[in-house]
């Protein structure tokens, strides 16, 4: 059974004073595995957090479904949502005037679980927070308060996480924590999680799937070693030794998209769809008698695939 299915979705805002509509989200499907981290991405305003909050309840959609575990969110609401924990942005389901402990026992109670110290305990130091427990959350640092976030919905007993920004304003060291966390809880603890996030880093660390989100639709939706594979075969860096000659000669037979001049060699980028675009191209330079000096595949990161597919760059 899929964690999430999402058919059709449609979010449309109306504005009060000029009731001129907007369309946040366009009519996206999409599913989450059991099991997997799935990332939601885009740039500002693509409808990420607008999907997210339909998924956990808090906006009703305009158009579609969304089935939780099997359980459509519009005609059993209260089955769908009780799979689900939510961490929103700005630590949104937590009592600042209450200890850690206090809203997991809090949260946990709402949602008619009586939460044991013990289990409480147990969860806070795993997380690393426990001497924490009764401290109040507005005097934690912000990378305990996102813990504290995490701890309040693990002691739901949810199976499916939603994670907006998690991790938003952590330094370094406990980014690198919190995506040990986020793939432990899928490992060992067998829950699903669906984050939106703007750091590339936690996405190629984490994420088994990834969706890019632009103007309200999804324009891709692909499993992330397949996606940094693909882009990985794309991108060469061939150097040719010009002796003399004009790099213009080369680059138009490696239809290459830019080069640079180093000394005495000519650097060519090219974005290649196939391997044997690569024996062509070789082909051609042999023809040429290029003096070819190497040939390098371009390192990829997350950053540069997202960058590609939001600004087509
Ligand atoms: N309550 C609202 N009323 C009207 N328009 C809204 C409302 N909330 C969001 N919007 C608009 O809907 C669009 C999508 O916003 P959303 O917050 O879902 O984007 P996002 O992808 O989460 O962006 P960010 O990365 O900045 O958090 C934006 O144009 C935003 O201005």
């Amino acid at each position: 059974m899929k964690a999430l299915e999402v058919r059709d979705l449609v979010k449309v805002y109306i504005r009060r004073k000029s009731r001129e509509k907007l369309v946040a989200v366009n009519n996206i499907s999409f599913d989450v595995r059991r099991g997997e981290i799935f990332a939601l991405l885009g740039p500002n305003g693509a409808g990420k957090s607008t999907t997210i909050k339909m998924i956990c309840g808090l906006l009703r959609p305009s158009k579609g479904s969304i089935e939780i575990f099997g359980n459509d969110i519009q005609k059993d609401r209260k089955s769908a949502l009780r799979h689900i924990s939510a961490v929103l942005e700005g630590n949104r389901n937590l009592y600042w005037r209450l200890t850690p402990l206090e809203n997991m026992e809090y949260f946990a109670g709402i949602r008619g679980k009586m939460l044991k110290k013990a289990e409480a305990f147990e969860i806070l130091k795993w997380l690393g927070i426990e001497n924490k427990a009764n401290d109040l959350v507005q005097q934690l640092s912000r990378g305990m308060q996102q813990k504290t976030a995490l701890a309040v919905a693990l002691a739901s007993d949810a199976k499916f996480l939603l994670l907006d920004e998690p991790t938003l304003g952590l330094d370094v060291k406990s980014s690198v924590e919190f995506r040990k966390i986020l793939r432990y809880l899928t490992e060992e603890y067998d829950k699903t999680i669906l984050l939106s996030t703007h750091d590339m880093n936690l996405v190629e660390a984490v994420a088994d799937r990834v969706a890019i989100m632009s103007q309200g639709k999804i324009i891709i939706n692909e499993d992330k070693d397949k996606l940094l594979r693909v882009f990985k075969a794309r991108g060469y860096k061939i150097r040719i030794s010009l002796n003399g000659r004009n790099p213009e000669e080369y680059a138009a037979a490696l239809e290459a998209r830019e080069w640079d001049i180093k000394g005495n060699y000519a650097e060519f980028k090219l974005d290649l769809t196939s391997s044997d675009k690569l024996f062509s191209i070789l082909e051609k330079l042999k023809i040429l008698s290029a003096e070819i000096e190497s040939i390098e595949q371009e390192t990829v990161n997350f950053e540069k695939i997202f960058m590609k597919y939001v600004d087509g760059e």
